[in-house]
């Protein structure tokens, strides 16, 4: 079904109907007016001629008796001059000479003569009489409108009266109808725009409490409403705004909102040639008071760093913090570059100062790395990141340092991209490989089993060593999924010795300290020795001191590998922290001493006095001792004499591929030692 919209306006609609209600009763009542006017008017114009008639019938009989032609004249004249007369016509009957026969005629003055009775006329006629005796016979005809006429006539009259009525009542009511209903509308009608625009001033007032002022004291209510509303919701976004753009613990902006202040500064400092700074902050030791005295105080010193860079710096200076215990400062037009190294130096100044946190002192420094526009580069995230370079290249040189960015920085980074690229492609197409080192005992020189080395077979570059690639597997998070690889890959190896029938003793792999972060590390070792049917006594694992003193979980992951039955060896003694309590609480089977003190053995007397009192610890607790990087009969001799266990070096043999060393376990000496 069509819906008809009506769009004429209330003021359209109300003119109409005003008109409207006002013209169709005058119509009616001008036409009732006509009619009643008629039938009341028309027996009254009959009578009226008649009595003309009459009049003028009597007024004859004198003249027409004694014939005074004046007097007659007088009389006709009269007669055809009353209203509504048309003509008359007197036919005169002389007593003394009936055959002569005197007619007289009148026509009314504006008709033509000689129409005598005009066409259409309604002519009434009566005898002149006089004593009985007839004198002559009057016939006077009238207009057959005239009652029409005299209609038309009053109905003009009545009209314009009625319209003047009409006209005033239409006024009257427009007026009335405007103040109270129209103009009121149209002030509702601006003051719900005005609330629909969010004006500030949309209250109005409203004088008459009619109907359409009680709606606007609503709208007044429900614009004071939308206001508070308005009002909070804005707070609101604001506070959201400000949750979105800044930092919630320091007040600091946030990166995004650093990026949008950056993303300006650049675009102006590029524009007006002006120098324009970023210097990336990292706190050194933040960990370290976090670790110790907690979180609460590790979020006090924050507020204080972050209050005592705002203040090194000016106000149209942007500080921010990017995360955790780094800080990004925007320098805008900062002077020469030795004006920038004094703010440098002062925001180091300020951020090394003390603290009490937790009723004790603490203090942190800051590493500081710097990036210039437009040297260094032309926008935001690239200064950032080559700012943030060159701060982990300062942290490199030691604490509270600072330095600016160089390019080589960025061309080492893309290689360790590259280096991380090609590591996924090698874990996705199995480029990596165990090779095999024999240790043997030191007494007797039976094989005791092997430590197991990566390598990757790279296909452009060939075997590549494990110190090429682990340290950019480290930093790249990968190593968790080499050690993954590692222990299923060593696993797979000895069944398949086990298989050959080969005694290859315990297989020893080697894990790095991030791998020692996640639990799952048990379950990966526990799964791949199920799946090949490997015992705990074929399986050792090698951890660096390093990794029990910087890994939280490592001691509780290493306790649960020990659950099953697996040994540890502690890797590169000598050179971490080499702390007693760990080696007290740990109970690894063996401590491997780091080849660097064997190499000038037996000769340097300080390598032999470390040799000899890691093996005296040893043998107090009871742990057995590899010595790693065995390469001469001297040396060997040496570590035999000085008590070591175990021997692995290349005098031994050289680490070799799975193959090669199975042709080696077949072919090797009984006795190499007491060779
Ligand atoms: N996280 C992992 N680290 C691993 C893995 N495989 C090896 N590594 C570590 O890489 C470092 C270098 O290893 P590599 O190049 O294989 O060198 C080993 C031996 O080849 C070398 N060695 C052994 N005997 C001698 C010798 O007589 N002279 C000499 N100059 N070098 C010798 O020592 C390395 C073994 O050292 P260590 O592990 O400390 O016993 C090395 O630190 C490996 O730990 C891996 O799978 N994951």
């Amino acid at each position: 079904m069509s819906v008809l919209r009506v769009t004429l306006s209330i003021r359209t609609t109300l003119v109409l109907a005003v008109l409207v209600a006002v013209i169709a009763p005058l119509a009616i009542w001008l036409t009732v007016q006509q009619n009643l006017f008629r039938s009341a008017f028309q027996p009254l114009v009959v009578e009226n001629r008649q009595a003309q008639l009459n009049l003028a019938v009597s007024a004859l009989v004198e003249p027409l008796w004694t014939l005074n032609e004046t007097g007659i004249t007088a009389v006709l004249d009269r007669t055809v001059a009353q209203p509504g007369v048309l003509s008359l016509r007197l036919e005169e009957t002389r007593p003394t000479d009936d055959s002569h026969l005197v007619v007289h005629q009148r026509v009314r003055a504006d008709l033509p003569p000689g129409t005598v009775p005009p066409p259409g006329a309604v002519c009434l006629q009566a005898p002149v009489l006089r004593e009985g005796q007839s004198l002559g016979e009057l016939q006077v005809c009238y207009d057959p409108d005239q009652l029409d006429r005299a209609m038309a006539s009053r109905r003009w009259e009545l009209f314009k009266l009625a319209a003047l009525q009409a006209a005033m009542a239409a006024l009257l009511v427009m007026g009335v109808l405007y103040h109270r209903l129209i103009r009121p509308l149209d002030r509702l009608k601006a003051q719900a725009s005005r609330i629909a625009l969010r004006g500030e001033e949309a209250t109005m007032s409203w004088r008459h409490m009619d109907e359409i002022g009680e709606l606007g004291e609503h709208l007044n209510d429900v614009h004071r409403q939308l206001h508070t509303l308005f009002g909070q919701i804005e707070r609101q976004q604001q506070a959201l705004e400000k949750l979105a753009l800044h930092d919630h613990l320091t007040g600091l902006p946030n990166r995004l909102l650093f990026r949008e202040l950056a993303q300006a500064a650049c675009a102006t400092a590029l524009r007006d040639g002006h120098a324009l700074a970023v210097l990336f902050i990292d706190l050194d030791r933040f960990k370290v008071v976090n670790d110790t005295l907690g979180h609460s105080a590790g979020d006090a010193l924050l507020k204080t760093i972050a209050q005592r860079l705002s203040s090194s710096v000016r106000a149209s200076d942007a500080v921010c913090r990017h995360s955790g215990d780094e800080f990004l400062l925007l320098l805008q037009d900062y002077g020469s570059l030795e004006q920038l190294m004094q703010t440098v130096e002062r925001i180091q100044r300020e951020v090394a100062r003390p603290m009490m946190l937790e009723g004790r002192e603490a203090h942190v420094t800051a590493s500081i790395g710097i990036a210039l526009l437009p040297d260094d580069a032309r926008e935001p995230d690239e200064l950032v990141r080559h700012a943030d370079l060159a701060m982990y290249e300062a942290k490199k040189a030691g604490s509270n340092g600072h330095g600016f960015y160089r390019a080589e920085l960025n061309q080492r980074v893309q290689a360790q991209m590259e280096v991380e690229r090609e590591l996924r492609e090698a874990l996705a197409r199995d480029e990596f490989e165990l090779h095999f080192q024999p240790q043997i005992g030191a007494a007797r020189g039976e094989l005791l089993g092997c430590e197991a080395l990566i390598r990757w077979r790279h296909p452009q570059r060939g075997l590549v060593p494990p110190l090429s690639f682990i340290p950019a597997a480290e930093q790249a998070g990968l190593i968790g999924e080499i050690g993954v690889w590692v222990v299923r890959a060593a696993c797979a190896q000895i069944a398949r010795w086990k298989a050959e029938g080969l005694a290859f003793g315990c297989v020893a792999v080697n894990l790095s300290a991030n791998e020692f972060r996640d639990s799952a590390l048990v379950d990966t070792v526990r799964d791949a020795m199920q799946q090949h049917g490997v015992r705990p006594d074929e399986f050792e694992i090698e951890i660096t001191e390093t990794v029990l003193m910087t890994e939280a979980a490592a001691l509780r992951i290493v306790a649960d590998l020990q659950a099953l039955g697996i040994s540890i060896a502690v890797d590169d003694f000598g050179t971490g922290y080499s702390s007693l309590a760990y080696l007290k609480r740990l109970r690894p089977r063996t401590i491997k001493i780091d080849r660097g003190f064997l190499k000038d053995l037996p000769e340097d007397e300080e390598d032999r006095v470390v040799v000899e009192a890691i093996v005296g610890i040893a043998q107090a607790l009871g742990i057995e001792v590899v010595a790693e990087g065995v390469e001469t009969e001297a040396q060997r001799d040496y570590l035999c004499g000085a008590g070591c266990h175990i021997l692995q070096g290349y005098l031994i043999a050289r680490p070799a591929d799975a193959q090669q060393y199975a042709q080696w376990l077949a072919a090797r000496p009984p006795d190499i030692v007491s060779a």
